[in-house]
């Protein structure tokens, strides 16, 4: 399998904070990757790198077998599919939910202008339906609710048939049926081989679609752990990611954690 992302020593700074420290990773092809760590870890610059939207300060990072730095990010990007809340945020509330998807096609928001063909349109409407917001295509995005925009933005992901789909929080905000049927959804693109190489940022195990291959945990822009789902959700690093003592449970696909109980004194 050839590397979608590869990360070597990776430092990132900015205003003499090391955003990144050191790190060193590999994403792929074919692989589901869930990165979890506490606020401020560095998740979403981590993600930021990976969307070829910042470079790093020092190390190697090649995004798509291109060397970040050395690339035409105006070509790169295209092939990335990409969620985020800057982005949402970058849309029109007056947009159509069919236009923010088709739009993706030429990598721009807030356009309602271009000429489309009509196997874009087709394309969006098939994604529209997968992620089962087929009826909201005529609605303007600030119309819809959390969980409709969330669906939306990742539609709009795929929308360019990427080779490295990259989701930042896709389920942060929503009620529990939402995040629970969104999660599904997730875990339904995860198990399709044709989908693509997928870095799922989180901070909550609770929100790791099935299917989810390999995990890296973050910390104070290091690395805690990185490898084999259950390889590295474990008590010790995750509780080390964390700081403080943590249980983890794998049941049915899918993941939990909760503080441990410290023991009873014992008395005799
Ligand atoms: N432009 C910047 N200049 C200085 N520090 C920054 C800058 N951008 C981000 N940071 C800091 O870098 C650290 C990592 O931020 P980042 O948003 O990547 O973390 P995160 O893991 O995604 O956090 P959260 O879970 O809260 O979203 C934070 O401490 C943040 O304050």
């Amino acid at each position: 399998m050839s590397d979608v992302l590869e990360l070597a020593d990776v430092t990132l700074l900015r205003s003499g904070n090391r955003l990144l420290d050191d790190v060193t990773w590999a994403v792929a092809d074919g692989e589901r990757w869930v990165v979890l760590g506490p606020n401020g870890a560095g998740k979403t610059t981590l993600l930021q790198l990976a969307a070829a939207q910042l470079h790093p300060s020092s190390g190697y990072a090649a995004v798509l077998g291109e060397l970040l730095g050395g690339v035409d990010v105006f070509e790169l990007r295209p092939r990335i599919g990409l969620t985020s809340a800057a982005l949402a945020e970058r849309i029109p509330p007056g947009e159509r939910v069919l236009d923010v998807v088709r739009t993706a096609a030429y990598a721009v928001v807030g356009r309602w202008r271009e000429a489309y063909e009509d196997i874009d349109d087709d394309r969006a409407r098939w994604l529209l339906d997968r992620l089962a917001i087929a009826h909201l295509a005529e609605r303007t995005f600030g119309t819809l609710s959390e969980g409709e925009r969330k669906r939306t933005q990742i539609a709009r992901a795929l929308m360019a048939d990427p080779e490295l789909l990259l989701l930042d929080e896709p389920t942060a905000g929503l009620d529990l049926g939402g995040r629970e049927t969104l999660v599904a959804t997730l875990g339904e693109i995860a198990a399709d081989p044709t989908s693509p190489a997928t870095v799922l940022v989180t901070h909550h195990v609770e929100e790791i679609p099935p299917g989810f291959t390999h995990a890296m945990l973050m910390s104070q822009g290091r690395v805690v752990g990185a490898g084999e789902i259950g390889a590295t959700l474990t008590d010790g690093l995750l509780s080390e990611c964390f700081g403080i003592p943590l249980r983890v449970e794998h049941d049915d696909g899918r993941w939990a954690a909760r503080a441990q109980r410290a023991s009873p004194a014992v008395t005799s």
